[in-house]
């Protein structure tokens, strides 16, 4: 098993997919609430900080550029916005010189929509789509988008009153049909499209947009503005999802009246035009992780990191979120008694290789629990170095809080919560220090820089600033070179958490939660562990 666990640390996971991860991982719903993708430790799955201060070139004026709020987390001022003219040259610069084909930047265009739509509204709550196509590229974008959308689990329907007669178009639609993707005229859409659909697509109009919408696509875009009454009439109305543009929003000026459509989500493709800025939704997404260095810099583009390998970036403030409604409803596979393992050290490590195969990010991270002698607890996260017959390793600073609380009482809890698949794990017990030579033998798998790191730190005490730890690495670095042996600290090594109880957590709907729960018994002298199942 150590070794096992030895390889988390490679675990730089894969962060784009919500999608089911074999061979489990289970679903959570969560009803109109955007949950943020555990991207990466920082970003909330929003946007990593451009290093560079933003360049606001391609932009007609100046000042318009960039025009997030200095409260948005870590985007402000940094995002172009292309004007009608330059979103077209962009298009035009991509599919010219630079070799891409309007099939393949649509197939992008239209998978940045679907993933788009799956960060925020998750086909367990809002599965039936709507996509409205319009007879040019936007359109377009709409029916590849209804095609992954399928794939990822939702039930579309498409709406594409004026089909365009070329092949890319046809072949699109050939693909729908091939996946019994239902078409609907405009006459046999209900007039209320809040009944029948969670979320629609417009995808009528982008960036060539000119003028009045002309029927049929004046009326649809009425439909669009009038789900708004339905919202008064306490019914949840579906959510509007914007590819490239509000359909009927100026291209530049956006919604010039103040009565257009008002999405839900804005997806901009490529960068975002100039009418995003009037965009006031909660969610605006930027799709176009395509773009060749050689564009951004010809048209000095400031575009935000794509976390992962994501194909869409959260860009704007995220939205404001009520903490109270803030819930998932589990819904997992059933977790029973007759299927648990009779030991618990077995079932520990079933659970933990499913984290490992769900791509978890650090199964192996644990919070850690500890009372001194005035018995106030403290938890904090160390991560599991090794389990076995003798318990739960860890290693950490033998002058740290925790050591002094350990010395003090050396009972502990540990808990693992692994997200993805609905689990948390508790384990009690007494904890004891690993022998020195197993410290060792540890510290010296460590990376130098950990290693150096363990030496400077003299964990849980004040420190006057960090330059005083970077002063310290950097003298231990020269004292170091490359191939000699880092002593390992005397303050420095592990603990063993001998397991006393163990809980197995496993969420399941409407908070009626399997909760199997280990203790030692004596049954004719013998150790045995006693399973009980827990109210939830
Ligand atoms: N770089 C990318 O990420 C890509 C994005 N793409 C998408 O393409 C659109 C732009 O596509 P384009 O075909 O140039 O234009 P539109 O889809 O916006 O629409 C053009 C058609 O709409 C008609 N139109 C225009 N105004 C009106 C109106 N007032 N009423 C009715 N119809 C209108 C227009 O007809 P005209 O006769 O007026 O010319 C066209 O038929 C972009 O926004 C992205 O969504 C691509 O997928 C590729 C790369
Ligand atoms: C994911 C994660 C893993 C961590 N792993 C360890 C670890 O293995 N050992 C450790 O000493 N600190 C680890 N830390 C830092 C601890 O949480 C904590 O800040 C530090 O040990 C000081 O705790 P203390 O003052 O309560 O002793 C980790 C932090 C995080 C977020
Ligand atoms: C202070 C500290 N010590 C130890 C560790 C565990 O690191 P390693 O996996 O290198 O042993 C961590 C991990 O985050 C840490 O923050
Ligand atoms: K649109």
């Amino acid at each position: 098993m150590r070794g096992v666990l030895g390889k988390s640390r490679k675990m730089i996971c894969s962060l784009l997919s919500q999608a089911p991860v074999s061979p489990a991982y289970y679903y959570r719903s969560s009803p109109s609430i955007y949950k943020p993708k555990p991207s990466n430790r920082f970003s909330w799955g929003f946007l990593a900080p451009i290093p560079s201060p933003a360049i606001r070139v391609f932009c007609s004026k100046p000042g318009e550029v960039g025009g997030l709020m200095a409260s948005s987390v870590q985007n402000q001022g940094s995002i172009s916005y292309l004007t009608q003219r330059e979103a077209a040259e962009v298009d035009e610069t991509l599919m010219g010189p630079l070799g891409f084909s309007v099939d393949q930047l649509m197939e992008l265009a239209g998978l940045s929509v679907a993933t788009s739509i799956n960060e925020v509204y998750k086909p367990s709550e809002y599965n039936r789509v709507l996509a409205i196509c319009g007879p040019g590229n936007n359109g377009g974008d709409g029916l590849v988008a209804a095609r992954h959308l399928y794939h990822f689990g939702y039930k579309p329907f498409v709406c594409y009153p004026k089909r365009t007669q070329k092949p890319l178009y046809s072949g699109l639609v050939t693909q729908l049909e091939s996946l019994s993707i239902p078409f609907l005229s405009v006459d046999e859409l209900p007039m209320d499209l809040s009944k029948d659909f969670d979320i629609l697509v417009d995808a009528m109009f982008g960036f060539s947009f000119h003028g009045a919408p002309r029927p049929p696509f004046d009326d649809l875009i009425k439909k669009l503005i009038n789900l708004h009454y339905y919202e008064q009439a306490q019914r949840k109305p579906p959510v509007i999802v914007s590819v490239d543009i509000p359909s009927g929003w100026h291209v530049e000026e956006g919604d010039v009246g103040g009565d257009g459509i008002k999405p839900d989500m804005l997806v901009s493709l490529t960068a975002p035009k100039l009418c995003a800025k009037k965009f006031s939704g909660p969610h605006h997404f930027l799709g176009g992780r395509f773009v060749p260095p050689a564009i951004a810099e010809k048209y000095k583009l400031q575009l935000p990191q794509y976390p992962g390998i994501s194909m869409c970036v959260r860009i704007g403030k995220p939205p404001q979120i009520d903490i109270s409604s803030l819930r998932e409803n589990y819904i997992s596979p059933e977790f029973l008694e007759e299927q648990v393992e009779a030991d618990p050290l077995d079932q520990f490590r079933k659970w933990f290789d499913d984290a490992m195969a769900a791509n978890l990010k650090e199964p192996n991270a644990m919070a850690l629990s500890t009372t001194g002698k005035d018995g106030k607890p403290s938890s904090r996260m160390v991560l599991l170095k090794g389990v076995d017959k003798d318990g739960f390793v860890w290693f950490t600073n033998y002058e740290s809080q925790k050591a002094r609380q350990l010395s003090e009482n050396p009972h502990a809890a540990l808990l693992f919560y692994w997200d993805g698949l609905n689990r948390q794990v508790r384990v009690e017990g007494s904890v004891e220090k690993v022998s020195d030579e197993e410290s060792e033998q540890y510290f010296h798998s460590r990376p130098r820089g950990s290693q150096l790191g363990a030496i400077v730190s003299k964990q849980s005490t004040v420190v006057p600033g960090c330059h005083v730890l970077h002063q310290q690495y950097k003298e231990l670095e020269e004292k170091y070179s490359k191939e000699s042996l880092i002593p390992k600290p005397k303050y420095w090594g592990g603990y063993r958490l001998k397991p006393e109880r163990f809980e197995f957590w496993q969420g399941q709907p409407s908070r009626l939660h399997d909760r199997l729960e280990y203790s030692p018994q004596e049954t004719d002298g013998k150790r045995v562990w006693k399973i009980v199942r827990l109210a939830p």
